[in-house]
């Protein structure tokens, strides 16, 4: 099977001021499988819009090269039906969102029996029917981040490609899209997102990618990271009595962190001191995964 995205040993190194240079990426590879929904962290700085600009034929890396379905990114062509989602994104804000999408649905081939319709039910999705015939030059910030994505989804992309999609959200705005992407991602469809966000990631990602200081530092499974021995579980209980370790939540519930190899000891305890288990899960550590690795010096390659 075509990988849907594959990057080879990608390098890049910016100027930065007289006679300094600044490695952006360094031979970083990565690829990811049709269907698949690659969530790539990184701190500020860390690579992640470098590497996404180069993927999608925005940069030429100065070594190493990128596909797309098997085709140079570089190549317009690799970049049909696939879209992308800059974090701040910048659209011909003479044209009316509808205007805009019906040059993208025309530009990716994709027909509809109507094509209003079908680009006036995406506007519809992220709120903005009432201005579909509006030019977009007066719309505020995340209104055009959510006629950018509308136009991403209309095209019905093979793969979309989104730079911190959840940044600057209001809480509507974020589950509106991380519903849109999880819905994406069940019918099917490759999703690689960038974020610094790691709750993001945990929530919408099959796998994930680590950079930091342009390199990639680790590539995971997000079920292998919750499997792995070591988790902690995260137990919440309910009721008077709750044992010394358990700190409170409010609303008489309370939270224990525990090692799988302790579980039965406190829920033990839990039974007798008469508290009520209200939920069992692992701690999916990903955050103090990422913690670490950042924090370790790089080892040579
Ligand atoms: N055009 C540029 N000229 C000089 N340096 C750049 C340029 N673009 C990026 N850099 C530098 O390259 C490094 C990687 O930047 P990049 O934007 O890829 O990181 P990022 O992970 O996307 O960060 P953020 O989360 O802050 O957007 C940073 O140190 C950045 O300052």
């Amino acid at each position: 099977m075509t990988t849907a995205i594959e990057l080879v040993r990608l390098k890049k190194t910016y100027r930065a001021g007289w006679r300094k240079t600044k490695v952006a990426l360094d031979d970083l590879s990565l690829s990811v499988q049709p269907g698949e929904a690659f969530g790539f962290i990184g701190a500020n700085g860390a690579g992640k819009s470098t590497t996404i600009k180069a993927l999608m034929g925005l940069l030429a890396p100065d070594e190493g090269g990128a596909s797309l379905f098997g085709i140079p990114a570089l190549q317009p062509r690799a970049r049909q039906r696939v879209a992308y989602v800059p974090e701040s994104p910048i659209l011909f804000d003479q044209l009316t969102p509808l205007e805009l999408m019906d040059y993208g649905c025309a530009y990716h081939g994709v027909r509809k029996p109507s094509m209003r319709e079908h680009c006036l039910s995406w506007l519809a999705r992220f709120g903005l029917e009432e201005v579909a015939n509006k030019p977009i030059r007066g719309f505020s910030k995340g209104m055009t981040q959510r006629a950018a994505l509308a136009h991403a989804l209309a095209i019905e992309p093979r793969l979309l490609v989104l730079d911190e999609p959840l940044s600057g959200l209001d809480p509507v705005g974020r589950k509106l899209v991380m519903d849109v992407m999880g819905e994406f991602h069940a019918a099917g469809g490759t999703l690689f997102f960038s974020s610094h966000v790691l709750y993001d990631v945990q929530r919408l990602a099959d796998r994930f990618g680590i950079i930091h200081q342009g390199r990639l530092r680790a590539l995971g499974n997000l079920s292998e990271l919750e499997q792995a021995p070591d988790t902690a579980l995260q137990l919440r209980i309910a009721g008077e009595n709750a044992p010394t370790q358990a700190t409170p939540l409010g609303a008489g519930e309370w939270l224990i962190e525990v090692q799988q190899n302790d579980l039965w000891n406190i829920l033990d305890t839990c039974r007798e001191r008469g508290m009520r288990v209200v939920e069992l899960r692992p701690r999916l550590d990903l955050e103090q995964f990422f913690n670490q690795l950042v924090e370790a010096p790089i080892a040579d390659q």
